[in-house]
């Protein structure tokens, strides 16, 4: 659905885009000019008076990142938002305890905010936040549409620090909303509504690696009761989150490496970025050939490696009955500057300028992940998602003009 807006005059056309944004010939051109208005008629006159339709028809771009907690969407938000510049923050003045985060070009909500139960709700019935029978997915549709839509929303807040749900907050639509957590792909009313998806896939003991690095020395949890709380999300996990992982257009794999026999420190990892084929507006990235079958160590003279090294792989599979291509690259980096030798055996990377890529991850060099796979396929799917947004909307734009030339 367009939401339109009647001008009568250009004057009162101008004026209400000249101040709003330094960026208003990027707006005008994602708003459809229509026709003489039938309904602006001067009174007494049968002469219709000229005047502007604008539509926004539906201007927002939707990507769902699905992932279980303390698997890295912040880090990987993070990195999005730089790909578009400027830095995300939560809504000015608002709920200290809110957990969106908004930037010039994209809004991310969390969906922990559509649960319907709060803490001691889901204590006194026995579920995990995990369980759908703990959050609204209607809600959460109606809220994704009509942002999707062009229409502002009174979105809930979960709030983690109290286990309460709060008084709602005014969300906007933005020009990318990115809806992130447990279940983005999970309800097939909101999977309808996006336009792009990835799950992060972090492997087990990847995945209490982590938390035992970030819960207990961060949180000063005990290493029982981390071991405890990730057995008894696991059941709830495997139901309900993991599944999703089929439906994604990007997965990001991350497992062990295979480079040191027997390993399961979860130092060292495995990372594979697997894309979809066939989805519009995204071009799968490939490593020399497209569609070939490649294995490279690119450790020598222009890329310094210590043990173990690093391997890249690079070749066509089936993911869920799917066609996918899949770029692995198992170790790490030694030093981010000699990324672009690496950077520059990839393409369709959708990179503005050579040497992009190598510059956002020397940039975020502090970010966890940024000597291996997952910071560098991380900020390549950030790319991809700019390029995907920059595509619909020059649609969106030219579509209105075909369909006046026809
Ligand atoms: N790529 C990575 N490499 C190593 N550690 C990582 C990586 N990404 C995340 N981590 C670890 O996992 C922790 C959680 O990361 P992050 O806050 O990005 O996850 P999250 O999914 O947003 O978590 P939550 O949902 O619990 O807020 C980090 O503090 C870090 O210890
Ligand atoms: O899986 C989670 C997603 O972040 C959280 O555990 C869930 O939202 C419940 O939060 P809390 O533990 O703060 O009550």
């Amino acid at each position: 659905m367009a939401a339109c807006t009647v001008y009568t005059t250009t004057t009162h056309f101008l004026n209400s885009i000249s101040s709003s944004s330094p960026s208003w010939r990027a707006q005008l051109k994602q708003h459809v000019v229509l026709y003489s208005s039938p309904n602006s008629r001067k009174s007494g006159s049968s002469r219709r008076r000229p005047c502007l339709v604008t539509c926004s028809v539906g201007d927002t771009v939707v990507i769902g990142l699905a992932a279980d907690s303390g698997c890295g969407k912040s880090t990987f938000m993070r990195r999005l938002t730089s790909v578009f510049g400027g830095a995300a923050e939560p809504p000015r003045g608002g709920n200290p305890d809110s957990n969106t985060l908004i930037s010039d070009t994209t809004t991310v909500i969390c969906l922990d905010d559509y649960h319907s139960l709060d803490r001691t709700g889901r204590k006194e019935k026995g579920v995990t936040a995990l369980d759908p029978r703990a959050n609204d997915f209607d809600l959460m549709y109606e809220q994704v549409k009509a942002l999707k839509e062009g229409k502002a929303v009174d979105k809930p807040i979960y709030n983690h620090v109290t286990g309460l749900l709060d008084p709602p907050e005014l969300i906007k639509p933005p020009k990318i909303l990115v809806i992130e957590g447990l279940h983005p792909m999970f309800d097939q009313r909101v999977r309808d509504l996006l336009d792009f998806s990835i799950y992060l896939d972090i492997s087990n003991e990847v995945k209490f690696a982590w938390k035992i690095q970030r819960d207990m020395a961060e949180r000063g949890h005990s290493l029982e009761s981390i071991k405890a709380s990730i057995e008894a999300r696991k059941p709830d996990f495997d139901a309900y989150i993991d599944p999703q992982k089929q439906y994604a257009d990007a997965v990001i794999e991350v497992l062990p490496t295979q480079l040191i026999p027997g390993d399961n420190e979860g130092k060292i990892l495995r990372v594979r970025l697997i894309m979809k084929e066939g989805v519009k507006y995204f071009n799968p990235v490939y490593l020399f050939d497209e569609g070939s079958t490649v294995s490279w160590i690119p450790c020598g003279r222009k890329l310094t490696c210590s043990y173990p090294g690093i391997k890249f792989t690079y070749g066509p599979e089936t993911y869920f009955g799917h066609e996918v291509s899949v770029l692995e690259m198992d170790g790490q980096f030694d030093r981010l500057d000699e990324l672009i030798y690496v950077e520059s055996h990839l393409s369709n990377l959708s990179s503005k300028f050579y040497g992009e890529v190598t510059q956002q991850m020397l940039k975020h060099s502090e970010f966890p992940g940024s000597s291996n796979g997952t910071g560098l396929f991380q900020t390549i799917v950030g790319l991809k998602i700019r390029d995907l947004y920059e595509q619909i909307t020059e649609a969106k734009a030219s579509a209105p003009l075909q369909a006046s030339k026809a």
